[in-house]
């Protein structure tokens, strides 16, 4: 339709391969100013803080939200410490858990053991209520949130924390959270007498929620900017070498750690062999290749008697889901044994399970050094593994020799832009542009025998990592798996995502009703 529109219109169809171009610039620029997925590393700490019992696990869980569930344990060089993301008007921040460490010395069964906890944390200088770990806490914190019992009012526990504040950590804004304070008629008395701290005084209560509002908004006006830069220094980029037996995995693990390697460190990881090796490259993109001690076990058998060693699926599962990017090595030779250009069958099997992880994915056919090219380019090779490895159309491909080390380095290339998009977030606005295109240029199919028809109300980005977009339509049935297919194209063309899966579910109205 679209076609003979344009054969009788050329003008028409300049015109919308104008506005197609420019769209596409908008689209590229708005894919810069889209927000990323902030690491925790990245995200300013802020510490709850206070007396035992006076509420801090619930103001945390309050403030948190629905974000509970995506505690993240960071495991640290010197310690493990949960952090949970929260965000409150556009401002995200981490809430460093130290409940339950600041009672648990009052807790301690024996008199004695309370003595000398008391004893040790008296002479590093802190509080008695306050626990040495939870005074890591605040170390490593921006801001605090202070919280006091306003049923209690202003106690000597809180005062000597606050005096310690004020001593050791004089530079952090520190909010005061007075809770408890569920009646509006009472809440600001009880706060009141909380002025003489010095710091204003926000009644709030933790279970009700009543005054956090404003308690936040005074937070966020205190947090630090998100560095960009120290979210690019912050999140290495993990990968993972995956493939069959004998592809040159190990070798390319080495020509990518000898070349350009500044700091290699092998990290031990919670399992025993799960060894991962850090790579920071001269311009500072960071790396961590996963489970690397497989590969370089295989490789010392391979060298030894057996080379034959079959590949384990729950190996290659375990180092696809460790990383981030899978880079799956393909042996060129096996590839062109027949004469033709064939990818073997195992190959799209490993394809079909990062797919189905949802893992970002760069494609390497290896040992290019050693078979006979024909006359086509680069670029045919590159659409002929697309074509033969569905379950990552979308992957880059890039041809290398472990041996002569060509284009070796570009696997870091392809695995950056990989993850970047992996982790990518476009807003609304611009999606919901997209989808009105889309819709625009094909309507969704019309049921045979009825006058049904599929309508998206509205589309929204659920999650990154992968991209992953929920359509919002009156029936999902109505939305053929062609169509869906061409939906997807169309995303993809119009917005980008090289590198990664996307993730598209429909929700009818009809769906939402049965969850409810
Ligand atoms: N009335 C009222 N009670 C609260 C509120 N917030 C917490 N509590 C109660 O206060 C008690 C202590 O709450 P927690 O959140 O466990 O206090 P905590 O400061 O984390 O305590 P520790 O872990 O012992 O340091 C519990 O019985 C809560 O139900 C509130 O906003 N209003
Ligand atoms: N010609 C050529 N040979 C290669 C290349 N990469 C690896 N090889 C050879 O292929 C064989 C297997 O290489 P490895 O690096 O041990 O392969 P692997 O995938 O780690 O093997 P496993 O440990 O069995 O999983 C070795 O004999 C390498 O010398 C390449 O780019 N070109």
């Amino acid at each position: 339709m679209a076609k003979e529109r344009e054969a009788e219109h050329p003008e028409a169809a300049e015109d919308k391969l104008s506005s197609k171009a420019e769209r596409k610039k908008r689209l590229w620029s708005d894919r810069y100013q889209s927000v990323r997925e902030v690491p925790f590393e990245a995200l300013p700490k802020v510490a709850v803080i206070g007396r035992p019992n006076v509420g801090k696990s619930a103001l945390f869980n309050r403030i948190t939200g629905s974000n509970k569930a995506i505690v993240f344990n960071e495991p640290g060089v010197t310690r493990d410490r949960l952090y949970t993301r929260a965000e409150w008007t556009g401002h995200e921040f981490a809430l460093v858990d130290t409940g339950g460490l600041m009672s648990s010395a009052a807790q301690l069964p024996t008199q004695e053991a309370r003595a000398q906890a008391s004893r040790d944390i008296s002479a590093a200088g802190l509080p008695s209520a306050i626990e040495r770990q939870a005074a890591a806490g605040v170390q490593e914190s921006h801001s605090i949130i202070m919280v006091v019992d306003g049923k209690v009012g202003l106690t000597a526990g809180d005062e000597e924390i606050l005096d310690w504040l004020r001593k050791s950590h004089s530079k952090k804004p520190v909010v005061l959270a007075v809770n408890k304070c569920e009646s509006p008629a009472k809440a600001d008395l009880q706060a009141a007498e909380f002025w003489n701290t010095g710091l204003e005084p926000f009644p709030v209560s933790a279970i009700s929620g009543a005054g956090t509002g404003e308690m936040l908004d005074s937070l966020v006006t205190k947090l630090p900017d998100i560095d960009q830069a120290e979210i690019d220094v912050a999140a290495p980029i993990s990968v993972a070498i995956i493939g069959r037996p004998n592809v040159g995995k190990s070798s390319l693990l080495n020509a990518l750690v000898g070349q350009e390697r500044s700091i290699v460190s092998s990290l031990r990881g919670t399992t025993r062999d799960a060894i991962d090796t850090e790579l920071l490259l001269p311009d500072g993109r960071q790396f961590k290749l996963v489970d690397t001690a497989g590969i370089r076990k295989r490789a010392a058998i391979a060298s030894g008697k057996d080379g034959a060693e079959t590949l384990s699926a729950s190996r290659a599962m375990g180092a696809i889901r460790r990383g981030e990017v899978a880079v799956l090595v393909i042996d060129a030779i096996e590839c062109t044994e027949s004469g033709r250009f064939v990818v073997p069958t195992q190959d799209f099997r490993l394809a079909e399970l990062i797919a189905n992880v949802g893992r970002a994915c760069v494609v390497v056919i290896n040992k290019w050094d050693a078979v006979e090219k024909e006359t086509n380019t680069l670029r045919d090779y590159q659409k002929e593994v697309l074509a033969q490895l569905r379950p990552v159309s979308w992957a880059t491909v890039v041809f290398t020799s472990a041996v002569t080390k060509q284009r070796v380095m570009q696997i870091l290339d392809a695995a950056s832009l990989a993850s970047e998009n992996h982790r990518r977030r476009i807003s609304t606005a611009t999606l919901n542009m997209v989808v009105k295109e889309t819709v625009a240029w094909r309507a969704p199919p019309q049921v045979k025998n009825s006058y049904r028809k599929g309508r998206i109300y509205y589309a929204t980005q659920a999650a990154a990592s992968p991209p992953t977009f929920v359509m919002f339509v009156n029936d999902a049935k109505l939305f053929s798996d062609d169509y869906r297919k061409y939906f997807e194209r169309q995303l993809r063309d119009n917005i980008g995502f090289p590198g990664t899966p996307i993730r598209i579910f429909w929700r009818g109205k009809q769906s939402q009703r049965d969850r409810d």
